[in-house]
């Protein structure tokens, strides 16, 4: 089916809150390290119109005892999910590839669903799912009617997008640059309102509702929505936003504050299974480590030299006189042991650091004016710190 037909009519008019927002129903918020600009999503403000209700929550099924998680079964997330759990050894073991559920040998509890992202977060609030991997863009757009849903891992660092409006480059629009000039537009009107198609009708009608937009329709479609407007479909859209190379394809512009959400992949958990199914929070809790271990040595290598010196210490002088490298406690300095007319005998001592990738080489060259040789690097598969912070704010968010 075209966009074009896809797309359909589902408010005409936008109100204004009648009350403010109630408190947000995501309690873990993602950290700022995600870059996030208005990650935290706030609850809806007044009763509007909105694309799609998801369930509310179910009773807990008693009669299953494995744990379910669901993974993305289509799309872009779904090769990066099943990537991202291999890199942490939990390969995903798919026996038929038509079928849709799947198994990961080391977690031999956990039962994996492959479901399209939206549906896991359903299935997360009517408890037939568990745990899921999700974008945050759509656990904020289906996952609001009820506090069932807890942000386990925020930044599983794929999947990075922004929601956001956008308008055509000329025309009307060729001196509006923010939200608050186009929402002052004169030309929307009762009978003319401001056309916005999007997919996210529930974060695009309270986007819309919170910048002061009084005339509004939107329309939803889920797909090709950058054709709407140069077709004459609409006048904006709601819509992620990775690249940009989409919007400029369809001469399109975003416009300041017109960002809605900032999206990545993240872990998401129902909380009644976190309290009440048996194995959901220890199954959580090896995730979670495992995640946080894998992306946090993603980012860093292990380098290994070769120094000649007097003695560990002075070896360790010249080492920490090294802006590059400083180790996740310090580096570490062993004797190398030869044999030298007969005896044994320290004349190089070896020096271990995690340095962080991006300083790579400015640590060699470092390395080498204080007199190191023979350097290895090593990939880490992960790093164990001793307790992963988003463990802590998960037992504190489920008052454990
Ligand atoms: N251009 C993009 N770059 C990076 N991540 C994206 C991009 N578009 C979407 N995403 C992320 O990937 C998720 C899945 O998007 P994808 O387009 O694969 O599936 P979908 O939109 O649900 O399905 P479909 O597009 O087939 O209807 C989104 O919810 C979002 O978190
Ligand atoms: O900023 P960019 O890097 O250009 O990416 C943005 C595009 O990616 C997504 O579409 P997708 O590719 O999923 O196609 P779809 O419209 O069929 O969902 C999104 O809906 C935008 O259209
Ligand atoms: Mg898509």
């Amino acid at each position: 089916m075209s966009a074009m037909l896809a797309a359909r009519l589902y408010s005409t008019a936008i109100p204004l809150p009648q009350s403010p927002s109630p408190p947000s129903r995501f309690h873990l918020r993602p950290s700022p390290a995600a870059g996030s600009r208005s990650l935290a999503p706030r609850a809806a403000a007044s009763t509007t119109a909105v694309a799609t209700k998801p369930a509310a929550a179910a009773p807990l099924s008693a009669d299953r005892t494995d744990v379910r998680i669901g993974l993305p079964s289509k799309g872009r997330m779904a090769e990066q999910t099943l990537s991202l759990l291999k890199s942490c050894q939990l390969s995903v073991r798919q026996l038929n590839p038509r079928q849709y559920t799947a198994d990961i040998p080391l977690i031999p509890n956990l039962e994996v669903w492959f479901q399209r992202p939206k549906d896991i977060v359903r299935k997360l609030q009517s408890g037939d799912l568990d745990l899921g991997i999700v974008g945050f863009d759509t656990v904020s757009e289906y996952g609001q009617v009820n506090d069932d849903l807890v942000v386990v891992h925020d930044a599983l660092d794929f999947g990075q997008c922004h929601l956001s409006l956008a308008v055509p480059k000329g025309g009307i629009f060729e001196n509006i640059h923010s939200v608050e000039d186009m929402a002052k537009m004169p030309e929307w009107t009762e009978e003319k309102p401001l056309r916005v198609v999007t997919g996210f009708g529930y974060l695009g009608a309270k986007f819309l509702k919170e910048n002061g937009f009084k005339h509004v329709r939107l329309l939803s479609a889920d797909g090709a929505l950058e054709s709407f407007p140069p077709m004459g479909m609409a006048d904006a859209i709601v819509d992620l936003v990775s690249s940009g190379t989409t919007l400029r394809e369809n001469n399109l512009k975003e416009i300041e504050g017109g960002v809605v959400l900032e999206s990545q992949a993240t872990l998401v958990a129902s909380r009644r299974s976190l309290h009440k199914r048996k194995g959901v929070l220890e199954i959580t809790h090896e995730l979670l480590e495992r995640l946080e271990a894998h992306l946090r040595a993603s980012t860093e290598l292990m380098v290994t030299a070769n120094m000649r010196g007097n003695s560990a210490e002075d070896v360790a002088e010249r080492v920490l006189s090294l802006t590059s490298i400083c180790g996740l406690q310090g580096p570490t300095i062993s004797p190398v042991y030869c044999r030298c007319d007969g005896k044994v005998a320290v004349e190089y001592y070896a020096m271990n650091a995690v340095v962080p990738q991006k300083l790579l080489y400015k640590a060699i060259q470092q390395l080498r004016s204080i007199g190191g040789s023979g350097v290895l690097v090593m990939k880490l598969t992960y790093i164990f710190d001793e307790e992963t912070p988003r463990w802590r704010n998960l037992l504190t968010e489920l008052g454990l």
